[in-house]
């Protein structure tokens, strides 16, 4: 409390702090703006009215910038000038010194124009204030570990025991609900908490959200906030990270005082030198001054050799603490926090921030502060010297450092902007590898090359503000220092000729400020460095003050027995806040069984998984491994009785050996062959010259898609899990390497429980349970035939997928006449046409990436996808691309291409590797003539292509409805 009540302001002359509680009792609505009359109706000004006036006009100007600012905020229109609350409250603040007229004005704007109730002004009010105030002064940054707990922040602010975090938390907090919900969301907010609910009662009234969801919003909304840190917590850190080593500190403090007691002695005997030796020549002084002089230099440059010795030790050592600490942060990262940060940030940091940070540590911040001591030690003695001249010393520097003060803040700033960007650009460059073929055929080069030039753009401005204002900064400082010089040998010069100082004296002086202005120049040199410092170690410390969030259980329950029963109850998840990705799922199973989790893309499938191997906790409801929630068993155990098995099959890069024996680290040699022949990779191991001691490549190159995953495979057998997850495990690979491990997979899944995640439902009559999930919800489930039985959302998939088989162990594709039959466009086409249609499809296998159609274009070929998912985009205006749908098996696309000269509407392009049946044009051509130019024939392929457009622009309808309805229904789902 100490500190929101007398901390200083956040801007200066208007006391945001002081608002805990209204301490008067806010106007009421009705009597609006009841000082605006006076203002309009101001009798004539005496002069000391119009003295008083001119002292309180920067004041009003403040306040009326505020006021213009917070209308802004909240969607008022902009006062005209000096017709708005300003004027009023400011008279008001006359009649009531004691009160903060920001906060009055604040209040009265909250309450006057947005009907907020008076109650919750202690928790918006400041909450206003603070966020408009920070704006100017960039000081409302938190962690995304400050964010959440709404209701002690509440019940804190509302009985005035919340300290200075809590403000800035509020002021956060009031950014994010403006920026999300708007005024009216604030509003409904508000009065919601004015009327004494519950906080999770409070949010859901407000913002249609329960408080876990809001709080989890709040949270993401956080990640990109810019820390606003300056030099003293960089310097506060810096020493805690060399505080470990005293022996190298303590040298380089010795070499430091060294250092500086010599440039504080060298202008007294130079001054001694003068006035006691060479004025009335005394060679006794003389020599023993200079000896002095001498004798100093050595120890010095002696002490500078420890300083060099010191900081090249202290340095690297400190930087490779960090390095260590920041890896360790890295993999203690939860899931969740881990995508807030982007990769080109993360590997950005190890390899530049780093080292910019060591750079300055071992270089600027040694150099800064040995030189800073100089500056002092010269100030000393000044002083020591003559007094009145270093009163004049004194006040010159005081007047001249402070415009670099102000240039070096907007100069950390700008390096800390810089990185930012950095980051970005890293980001850009590893995706644009990554992508390089997929930009390649979409043809995206041009596209592409206009981003980057707008991030080139977006680099080169903020690395030129970074420079300027670094060198400014340095400028600044030589300048002002260099006239303060100027300002203080002429003062000295004109004290000498009335005597009141002696010629030593002046030369001493002289010698004292080339001292202090070499050191002022050393100073300004480093100081670019130091800043650019102070910019990366925002981004380290980022990182460094993320907590350690990695789901942890309780250590206690160690589940020791056999696995017999698994449950999902009134399970609900959301990964961002902004809508729940699972709907209150209830799921109970016997152990083992053998589970097929199915439904279309995005519908939840790998959420579940997600949530089980607990790489995120549910946000509601629980998940039971034999009654007990998973959030109780001990997280070694719940690891060790569960193998996850998915589509990434990246191996490290080290031997075949080390990477199935990552599965179980004390695992011996024969249990890892032993995982190998179960995953049916061990003969294939034993041909390679090195066997098991093969190294793979990089992310395991060296291997076949196939082999690999049968690695990843042995690896999870090597745990011999009581519960499987297998999530899509075989579709990033070839259906040939797909046929031959499914098998292997249904093998060593036979006696375990399995959740299996699978777009190809052939494997569903083999299971025990189906579960299909639609928009979250588990909207079926049962066996195949209850589900076939019940004509669902299963049926129908099952009606696409079946008569279309991935045949001869994965090299075919065997469709049925009567399959074709069910696409719209072959309706109306006779057996026998169908007949010849169907051995004129010809079977293509494309790797996952492939683009087959563009938008826009005329060429391709009709497509049925028998294996694989295919995404369907539409390119925006402003150069991203939409995605429409994406197309599993059983579906079709590029009908256009069977019309003439009707261009696509949408690119479809490959998400997984795909086995289709196409059929050209040409093909179509020689079975039904649909490009004769008969007045029939055009009119059918008019029919055909206004099908088509209608079916793409209700699916375009659709899509676009279920988007803007997607909160609504989050919102009655969560109410
Ligand atoms: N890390 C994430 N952050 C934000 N949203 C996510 C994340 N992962 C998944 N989602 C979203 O959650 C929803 C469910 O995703 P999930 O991966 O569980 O679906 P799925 O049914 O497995 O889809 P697919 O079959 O395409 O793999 C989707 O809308 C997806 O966009």
């Amino acid at each position: 409390m100490a500190g929101i009540f007398s901390g200083p302001a956040t801007v200066p002359t208007l006391r945001a702090s002081c608002w805990m509680r209204p301490r008067f009792p806010a106007p009421s609505p009705t009597k609006r703006f009841p000082c605006m009359l006076n203002v309009k109706a101001a009798p004539p000004q005496s002069r000391l009215q119009a003295t008083l006036q001119g002292w309180f006009r920067p004041r009003a100007r403040r306040l009326e910038q505020l006021e213009q600012k917070l209308c802004a905020m909240l969607g008022l229109p902009a006062p005209q000038r000096d017709q708005g609350l300003a004027a009023a409250v400011l008279g008001e603040s006359r009649r009531h010194p004691a009160e903060d007229p920001a906060r009055r004005l604040v209040e009265r704007l909250l309450v006057e124009r947005l009907d907020m109730p008076a109650s919750a002004l202690s928790f918006f009010g400041l909450g206003i204030l603070r966020h408009a105030t920070a704006l100017a002064d960039g000081s409302s940054s938190i962690s995304v570990a400050e964010a959440g707990d709404l209701a002690g922040l509440h019940k804190r602010l509302s009985t005035g025991s919340g300290t200075e975090r809590d403000a800035v938390r509020v002021g956060a907090f009031s950014r994010f609900m403006l920026e999300t919900y708007g005024p009216k969301g604030l509003i409904d907010f508000s009065r919601a908490l004015a009327s004494g609910l519950p906080m999770d009662e409070v949010c859901r009234q407000g913002t249609g959200k329960s408080q876990a969801m809001l709080e989890l919003q709040w949270e993401e909304s956080l990640a990109d906030e810019q820390p606003a840190k300056g030099a003293w917590p960089f310097l506060r850190w810096t020493a805690q990270q060399l505080r470990p080593y005293r022996f190298f500190c303590t040298t380089l403090a010795i070499g430091v005082l060294i250092q500086t007691a010599y440039a504080m002695l060298m202008p007294i005997w130079l001054n001694e030198l003068f006035d006691d030796g060479i004025t009335p020549q005394r060679a006794d002084v003389i020599w023993r001054t200079l000896a002095y002089l001498i004798g100093g230099f050595l120890v010095t440059a002696s002490a500078g050799l420890a300083i060099d010795f010191s900081v090249s030790t202290l340095g690297p050592r400190a930087l490779n603490d960090v390095r260590q600490r920041t890896f360790d942060k890295l993999l203690g990262l939860s899931s969740r926090s881990l995508s807030r940060f982007k990769s080109g940030d993360i590997v950005s940091l190890f390899t530049n921030d780093i080292f910019i940070v060591e750079n300055a540590i071992v270089r600027a911040i040694p150099g800064i502060i040995s030189k800073a001591f100089l500056m002092i030690g010269s100030l000393i003695t000044a002083v020591l010297l003559d007094w009145r001249m270093a009163i004049a010393t004194i006040t010159l520097l005081a007047i001249a450092l402070w415009a670099p003060k102000l240039v070096g803040r907007l100069a950390i700033k700008a390096s800390y902007a810089r990185k930012v960007e950095d980051g970005k650009v890293v980001g850009f460059i590893k995706e644009t590898v990554q992508l390089l073929p997929v930009i390649r055929t979409l043809n995206l080069a041009h596209h592409r090359r206009s981003q980057f030039d707008d991030r080139s753009k977006t680099i080169y401005d903020a690395s030129y503000r970074q420079y300027l204002l670094g060198e400014l900064t340095g400028r600044a400082t030589v300048f002002a220092i260099s006239a303060a010089q100027l300002g203080i040998i002429g003062l000295g010069a004109i004290l000498s000729l009335s005597g009141t100082v002696s010629g030593g004296v002046v030369v001493a002086y002289i010698g004292l400020l080339l001292a202090f202005g070499g050191a002022a120049g050393g100073i300004a040199a480093l100081l670019p460095a130091a800043i650019q410092a102070i910019g990366s170690w925002q981004r380290i410390d980022g990182l460094l003050d993320h907590p350690d969030d990695l789901p942890e259980g309780s250590a206690d329950n160690k589940l020791d027995q056999p696995l017999s029963h698994v449950a999902f109850r009134n399970v609900s998840f959301s990964y961002t806040g902004d809508r729940l990705n699972l709907k209150d799922v209830t799921l109970e199973s016997p152990a083992p069984r053998r589970i097929a989790l199915v439904g279309p893309s995005g519908s939840g499938k790998s959420t579940i998984i997600n949530l089980l191997s607990r790489n995120y906790d549910a946000m509601s409801g629980s998940i039971l491994l034999n009654d007990t929630d998973i959030r109780q068993v001990d997280n070694e155990r719940l690891r060790s009785l569960m193998a996850v098995v998915n589509q990434d099959t990246t191996l490290f890069e080290a031997s075949i050996a080390y990477n199935i024996r990552i599965g179980r680290m004390e695992a011996t040699e024969a249990e890892v062959q032993q995982a190998a022949r179960s995953a049916e990779i061990h003969d294939f191991i034993t041909t390679l010259p090195h066997r098991y001691d093969t190294n793979v490549g990089e992310g395991g190159k060296l291997l076949s898609g196939g082999q690999r995953q049968r690695i990843v495979i042995a690896r999870a057998l090597l745990r011999n899990p009581q519960i499987l997850l297998l999530d899509e495990a075989t579709s990033a690979l070839d259906a040939e390497a797909e046929a031959a491990i499914n098998e292997t997979l249904g093998r060593i899944s036979a006696d375990r429980m399995l959740f299996s995640v699978t777009h190809r439902l052939n494997s569903c009559p083999d299971m025990d349970m189906v579960c299909v999930f639609q928009d979250g919800r588990l909207v079926e489930s049962g066996t195949h035939e209850e589900l076939l039985a019940n004509r669902g959302l299963y049926a129908g998939m099952w009606e696409k997928q079946s008569d279309i088989a991935i045949v001869n162990a994965g090299r075919d594709v065997g469709i049925t006449v009567d399959r074709l039959r069910k696409i719209p466009l072959f309706a109306t086409a006779d057996e026998q046409e169908l007949e010849r249609i169907r051995s004129m499809l010809r079977v293509e296998e494309v790797e996952s990436g492939t683009v087959l159609a563009i938008e826009g274009t005329t060429e391709g070929r009709f497509y049925i996808i028998a294996r694989g998912a295919v995404e369907s985009t539409v390119l925006l205006p402003d150069g991203n691309s939409l995605t429409m749908e994406v197309l599993e098996v059983g579906d079709f696309f590029g009908e256009f291409a069977l019309l003439d000269g009707i261009p696509h509407p949408t690119t479809c392009r490959t998400r997984l590797p795909c086995m289709l049946l196409s059929l050209s044009r040409q093909d179509l051509a020689r079975v039904a003539d649909l490009t004769r130019s008969s007045d029939e024939q055009s009119e059918l392929e008019k029919a055909i292509a206004a099908t088509l457009d209608r079916r793409l622009d209700a699916k375009l309808e659709e899509m676009l409805k279920r988007r803007l309805g997607e909160r609504q229904a989050d919102s009655e789902a969560i109410a």
